[in-house]
């Protein structure tokens, strides 16, 4: 194992005559399997979330949600967790016993030797030993293992007791019987997480506690028995050195204990369970159960939870209690003729609620080993389920209570819509927030008027011109090669074209008759396309797109073609761009000494142009020039049939350009 992290025998040979700094030769030799708990101590984040004081306590979770899935499935009534010094803590349950008899796969281990020291390997994958399990991956106790310093573990069943030691996941020796148990069953853990990983972290008591509590709460089948050193417990820390922890009435109890002395209700608590509806095969379906409570302060809190596990990220079951809830609501209203309950939404009920929610479900599913989030599609229809007749229930039973919180959550309602009106309009529409195309990289600045965004000729081209952008005020938008030829395509056929639907997206102010130049999403449109003829040619298309669909942009003076160079001439230390062959002659003649040799590139498009010329040529504001489109002032009628006629061809000489320096507007003829 430990010359997996020998880098030396890994190592790849150097390429011969590589370039200076190359990195070795990449090939099936870079490839490593990691066996056994390897993985674990190598990648702890994958596993734990990190190693930060989170993931230390995670540890703790892994093994107490074992003890709790015992519990929970029956078995075990009683669990103790006992910090016995700053790194070290024991967790004990009554329950069957971690089984110790030969696995039939690894003939020579104990069943537990494997689930501690094999990924993947666990009771819960069949629902056949546990129902609603919190455990699901078979990896809990082996990940507790491998970032353990030492672990011990206990198992009085069969009237004999067994220990096992572990160090860093390698047993210390085989499964060992080590006396008789007459009168115990259940398993017992005690781990130091290793400091080779963790640093100098530690556990901290009160956290412990709390973890307790809530598993106490979660189910009241269980008694759990807590103790820890008085010299563990910080200063002004209020954690006990030991307690019984149970709570008969489950999340009811743990809510009224959290709000403390006075709380602001505007009833009485909603709490109750409700068993969910049987599995297909006629097992159980598991259980919901929530505690709510109205709060005039609006102090808004959820804690999920599903088979014990502590869901912060939310996911299917809170959608279904929030569905449940904001359905019941609106029904009441509906009940009692109260039009305005049609405008709650599930916001303005849950912002006026402390509660707790659990559920019990088989086979859940979460992201990810620390389990934040459920993603149980099931749920959310399981969990609305339930709770809809309960929560039309709790309201009818009590009329005069449930027109008062209807009330609340009306006026809530009232209040948002009202202050997302007085926002809407200090935000100006033409910021609104619509539905952006993916690939356009927006700006920062929310004042239209001060942006601007690119139109560019391919993604080759958008990469560079994001990065040579300014974040705040330049937004970036890349087109296909070749966009629809809008003078000879019908109206549907171009309304239906993907490239130009994204920049009409993007630009918000609608096209045809739906044009409104005020929500114009930027100041100015810029196309910025390759100096060769393919660039002039979509440019021209675009114009005559611009043209045909949005005129007022151009009349009102939005729409610009930037002036990227086509050659860098450098001398020396000196530089300077070109515009064309044209320009490319009158520069090297006046701009250089006579008969310098003067080096010229051709940049073969925007995106092979070094992204600080870009910047520095065509897009900062402060050096850039920009051509403003201007369309002749000609009866519109007949410059619509002439840019009809000519398409294809050149169509921008249907246009007059206004040439746009950093500091000063200049009218050009071109
Ligand atoms: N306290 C216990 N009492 C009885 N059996 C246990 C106990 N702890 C662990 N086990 C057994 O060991 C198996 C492996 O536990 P482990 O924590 O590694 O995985 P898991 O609980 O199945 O899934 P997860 O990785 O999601 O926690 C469990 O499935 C269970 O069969
Ligand atoms: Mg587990
Ligand atoms: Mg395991």
């Amino acid at each position: 194992m430990s010359d997996l992290f020998d880098s030396d025998k890994s190592g790849g040979k150097k390429v011969p005559g590589g370039r200076k700094g190359a990195t070795p030769e990449y090939g099936a030799q870079d490839i490593e399997v990691l066996e056994g708990l390897e993985p674990v101590r190598r990648r702890p984040g994958m596993y734990i979330g990190g190693t930060d004081d989170n993931a230390y306590h995670h540890l703790a979770s892994e093994i107490l949600d074992n003890a709790m899935d015992e519990a929970v499935a029956g078995h075990a009534t009683s669990i103790e967790m006992r910090l016995e010094g700053s790194r070290t803590l024991m967790v004990r349950d009554n329950g069957r016993g971690i089984p110790t008899d030969p696995h039939p796969k690894f003939p020579d281990k104990s069943a537990l030797e494997v689930i501690f020291t094999t990924l993947h390997a666990g009771g819960k994958f069949s629902g056949k030993a546990y129902d609603t399990s919190g455990g699901l991956h078979g990896v809990g106790s082996s990940v507790v293992n491998a970032l353990s310093e030492k672990l011990e573990v206990e198992v009085a069943r069969d009237r004999l007791l067994y220990r096992q030691d572990f160090a860093r996941g390698i047993p210390l020796g085989p499964l060992a019987e080590i006396g008789n148990a007459p009168n115990r069953r259940g398993t017992t853990v005690r781990f130091t997480p290793d400091p080779e990983i963790f640093g100098s972290q530690h556990f901290s008591a009160a956290r412990l506690y709390r973890l307790c509590c809530s598993k106490a709460a979660l189910f009241r089948g269980v008694a759990i028995q807590w103790k820890c050193e008085a010299s563990l417990i910080k200063a002004g820390d209020e954690t006990p050195t030991e307690a019984l922890i149970q709570f008969p009435n489950g999340l009811e109890d743990a809510l009224t204990a959290e709000l403390g002395e006075k709380p602001d209700l505007l009833s009485p608590l909603w709490a109750g369970e409700a068993e969910l509806p049987l599995a297909a095969d006629g097992r159980t379906g598991g259980k919901v159960e929530w505690a709510v409570a109205f709060l005039e302060s609006g102090n808004a809190t959820l804690s999920s939870y599903c088979n014990t596990i502590p869901t912060p990220q939310g996911g299917t079951h809170e959608a279904g209690f929030r569905a449940a809830l904001v359905k019941g609501f609106r029904a009441w209203g509906d009940q009692r003729k109260v039009k305005r309950a049609a405008a709650i939404t599930a916001e303005d009920v849950m912002g006026a609620i402390a509660a707790k929610l659990s559920v019990f479900i088989r086979e859940p599913q979460f992201q990810g080993q620390t389990k934040d989030r459920l993603t149980t599609q099931e749920a959310t229809r399981l969990v609305e389920g339930a709770l809809r007749d309960r929560i039309d229930h709790w309201l009818g039973g009590n009329p005069q209570q449930a027109d008062n919180l209807l009330t609340f959550i009306v006026e809530r309602a009232e209040e948002r819509l009202r202050r997302r009106e007085s926002k809407d309009t200090a935000r100006k529409s033409a910021t609104r927030k619509l539905r952006l195309p993916g690939k356009l990289t927006d700006c920062t600045r929310e004042n239209a008027s001060e942006t601007e965004i690119f139109l560019v000729e391919g993604e080759s081209a958008g990469g560079s011109a994001r990065q040579a952008r300014d974040r705040e005020t330049q937004a970036v938008l890349p087109l296909r090669g070749k966009i629809l030829n809008v003078a000879s395509a019908t109206v549907d056929k171009m309304r239906a074209n993907q490239e130009l639907r994204d920049l009409t997206e993007a630009l918000g102010c609608g096209v045809g008759s739906t044009f409104d130049v005020s929500k114009l999403r930027y100041g100015r449109v810029i196309i910025m396309t390759d100096a060769d003829v393919d660039g002039a040619h979509i440019a021209s298309l675009l114009m005559t797109f611009f043209y045909r669909e949005m005129p007022d942009l151009i009349r009102h003076g939005h729409l610009h073609l930037a002036q990227p160079p086509l050659y860098r001439l450098t001398h020396g230390a000196k530089t300077v761009y070109a515009m064309n062959d044209q320009d490319r002659e009158r520069r090297i003649k006046t701009e250089f000494k006579a008969n310098a040799k003067v080096e010229v590139s051709r940049f073969k498009g925007l995106g092979e142009m070094p992204v600080t010329d870009l910047k520095q040529t065509t897009m900062d504001p402060a050096r850039r020039t920009l051509l403003r489109v201007v369309a002749l002032p000609e009866d519109r009628h007949t410059t619509n049939e002439r840019v009809e006629s000519l398409m294809g061809r050149k169509p921008e000489l249907r246009f007059r350009f206004i040439q746009e320096h950093a500091r000063s507007v200049e009218d050009l003829d071109v």
